[in-house]
């Protein structure tokens, strides 16, 4: 036999070494082996977990307390574990390599195996000594979508309310509601939370924060950006590149050395002989790490990720380097940035502008592209051409997380294959060509109040259910509304508003009628504003339901008057929405086009509707798109008595454009078909306007009818795993 080339020889001993390390450690695990003193070690965090539940659920809020924080902490643990198990593994059984230069045939493969079997045993006995065998079985999907939305801080929200600790309650809420960001209730909480003495600024921290700092060092590199401090800036960028790729590799880690459940023995490409199945583990491996890119670079609470995060960094670093006369620094970044896109005319440009400052030499001492950056490109390069052969024959999926992958990395075949599939497409009627609207309304009814006028229907706004109307607010009506949500403001914060919820450039400001009712019954604002602001949503209940032609009763859902304003001194250049393109009643998921109609999702809202008040502000401007959230149909420029109404499902993805100056306010309205998913603080609120109020308010507050999360347990498995829990609004 002849010898091999060291590239295959070591991807043959690593695919081996995948199927034997994964294949050993599940069958430990599995035994009931133990290392060490069974006390010290690591348990599994899965059932704790679901103690947690239970406890939740018999009220046993202590339990449910410990339970659910020692699942988070022992998570944490395992995962810190296996990373530096997989550390220090990285070099067993090196010494074994040097073997397979010299040697052929049967005895290579057995030098092959025997570095396969150091890294199996090093990692066994590294997790051995912190874990127990229960705590390295794998855990299920369930669990894992669990920890992935953070519901542990939801439950832990209302335990620690149960137990009277607001501080604890307020950081379970607000680190839940990061990754949460459209889950309204929750955002309610926390306002609740925020008007409490005992609850100071800092409870609002969020818990897992270690594992987003790269997003906290993006989003400071940004700001310095805007205010022109390119030193800053740079030092922010460098941290941002740092901790990216740091994340990177823990995720990376936890792929190696994460015991997983075989691929099914069952699966046709998973068949086969023992170097066929090896190939289909290790093509799993390679998907598992690319797909870190993905997970690095989605955001807390975002469905997609954001695009070409490393490279956009590096961007943005040149940039900042060359601002801040370190034009050195500068070519070496735009180095690095040219081994993922090589051939850029824009950054090849700007190396010649360097570099002509510089005194003309490209390529000067201490500007060759970064060390990490280099080896990033190559492994990921491997790697990709690894995964394209096996999608080309081995019958493996794969989806490349990037977009700076060269066309040649991918074989012709599947370039062939992938063109016929785009022909093919583009002759067929696009999606939105044929969705149709299945929401039972059907625009294009009256309008039954004078003054009000139809300024656009479905074919001036490009799509189905959709309505623009003017004149349902006078001016007077809008000033009064305005002028309550200054007084709420003022009356209980004097920054005015938080920080918006869908982007650090913004501060939010939310009425609700029932907080606007409670300070108004406090002195703070006049009672009969509060009333004009509960009947204008009845006005707009009347014409949307009359325009829509609702075959059944609209019921409030959710309403509450917001304000947006831009946070001082940080605008220019903004790239960020004010209210990323989203849909009302499901999770839009772009890429697919498929919009999932699933919590987080308000998915009983079946009717929207915007109530402008104001135009003296700049940006803020509403606009609908197509599924892909990219291409705009139509746009609305929000002015007093304006309302834009529309069915709140798929067919009407929208958005707003960051508010660059002024102070942005409207009405969101959203309504239910179904009357047990009606808004009941309305109801509360109008009860207490018809009864004795204050008296009814205190009773219910004080036998927590209505506090508890209602919780549909059933896990829809049709729906790739997402839970269908929802927690209500939790009255505090
Ligand atoms: O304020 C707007 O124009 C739209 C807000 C929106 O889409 C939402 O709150 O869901
Ligand atoms: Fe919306």
């Amino acid at each position: 036999m002849a010898l091999r080339s060291k590239p295959l020889c070591v991807y043959v001993a690593q695919i081996i070494g995948v199927l034997f390390s994964l294949g050993f450690l599940a069958s430990a695990a599995g035994s009931g082996i133990s290392t060490g003193s069974a006390t010290s070690l690591l348990p599994a965090y899965d059932p704790l977990y679901y103690l947690g539940v239970r406890a939740y659920f018999s009220e046993d809020w202590e339990k449910a307390a410990e339970h659910f924080e020692k699942s988070i902490s022992i998570r944490q643990a395992i995962l810190q574990t296996r990373r530096k198990c997989h550390d220090d593994c990285l070099f067993a059984g090196d010494d074994r390599l040097s073997y397979l230069e010299t040697e052929t045939g049967s005895l290579w493969d057995l030098y092959a195996l025997d570095w396969v079997q150091r890294r199996a045993e090093c990692a066994r006995f590294c997790l051995g000594r912190a874990v127990t065998p229960a705590g390295q079985l794998p855990v299920s999907t369930d669990i894992d979508y669990e920890f992935g939305t953070r519901n542990a801080y939801n439950f832990l929200q209302l335990t620690y309310f149960k137990l009277g600790k607001m501080h604890k309650a307020a950081a379970a809420a607000h680190t839940f509601f990061v990754a949460n960001p459209s889950h309204l209730e929750m955002r309610n909480n926390i306002e609740k939370y925020r008007r409490m003495d005992e609850v100071t600024d800092d409870a609002f921290m969020d818990r897992e924060k270690e594992l987003e700092r790269h997003w906290e060092v993006y989003d400071s590199a940004v700001l310095a950006e805007s205010s022109s401090d390119w030193k800053r800036a740079v030092e922010q960028w460098k941290d941002c590149v740092n901790v990216t790729l740091q994340h990177t590799e823990d995720c990376r880690a936890q792929c190696v050395v994460a015991s997983k459940t075989l691929p099914e023995e069952d699966a046709p490409e998973r068949t086969g002989g023992v170097y066929e199945r090896a190939a289909a583990l290790s093509l799993s491996l390679l998907a598992c790490q690319q797909s870190c890119v993905t997970l690095v670079a989605t955001r807390p609470g975002r469905v997609s990720a954001q695009e070409d995060l490393l490279p956009t960094q590096l961007e943005h670093l040149h940039i900042a380097q060359f601002k801040a006369g370190d034009l050195k620094g500068a070519i070496q970044t735009l180095r690095s940035l040219l081994l993922f896109y090589p051939s850029d005319a824009d950054s090849l440009n700007n190396l010649q502008l360097y570099s002509e400052t510089l005194g003309g030499d490209a390529n000067a001492a201490g500007t060759e592209p970064s060390q990490e950056i280099s080896r990033y490109v190559k492994r990921s390069l491997q790697e990709k051409k690894l995964l394209y052969f096996g999608m080309e024959n081995l019958n493996f999926n794969f989806t490349d997380p990037d977009l700076w992958t060269p066309e040649d990395i991918v074989p012709e075949s599947l370039r062939e294959t992938w063109r016929a599939e785009r022909e093919r497409l583009s002759g067929m009627p696009t999606e939105e060509e044929e969705e149709t609207d299945d929401s039972g309304f059907y625009a294009g009814g009256s309008v039954p109040l004078v003054g009000v006028t139809i300024t656009m229907d479905d074919q001036a706004l490009n799509g189905t259910n959709r309505v623009l109307l003017d004149g349902v607010l006078s001016q007077k009506e809008c000033d009064a509304i305005l002028q309550l949500a200054s007084s709420a403001t003022s009356a209980t914060d004097s920054s005015r508003g938080r920080r918006s919820p869908y982007t650090p450039h913004e501060k939010f400001e939310g009425l609700t009628i029932l907080r606007a009712l409670k300070l108004s019954q406090d002195g703070f604002l006049n009672q009969s504003d509060v009333k004009l602001l509960h009947e204008v949503g009845e006005r707009a209940r009347t014409l949307l339901h009359a325009y829509f032609r609702s075959p059944s009763g609209l019921f409030f859902s959710f309403s509450h008057l917001v304000c947006r304003s831009p946070v001082p001194g940080h605008q220019e250049g903004r790239m960020d929405l004010s209210h990323p393109v989203h849909v009302d009643n499901c999770i839009l998921e772009p890429e697919t086009k498929q919009c999932w109609r699933e919590a987080p999702a308000f998915t009983h809202r079946d009717m929207s509707g915007i109530l402008y008040l104001n135009e003296d502000f700049e940006g803020g401007e509403f606009f609908f798109t197509k599924r892909d959230a990219k291409t705009v149909t139509a746009r609305v420029q929000p002015k007093c008595g304006r309302l834009v109404g529309f069915s709140s499902g798929p067919v009407n993805p929208h958005g707003v454009t960051a508010v660059t100056s002024g102070r942005r306010c409207a009405l969101p309205v959203w309504f239910t078909k179904e009357h047990h998913h009606r808004d009941m603080e309305r109801e509360e609120a109008e009860a207490l306007w018809t009864a004795d109020g204050q008296s009814v308010l205190k009773e219910e507050k004080k036998d927590g009818e209505g506090a508890q999360p209602a919780a549909r347990t059933g896990r829809s498995q049709a729906s790739r795993g997402r839970s269908q829990r929802e927690i209500r609004r939790e009255e505090l």
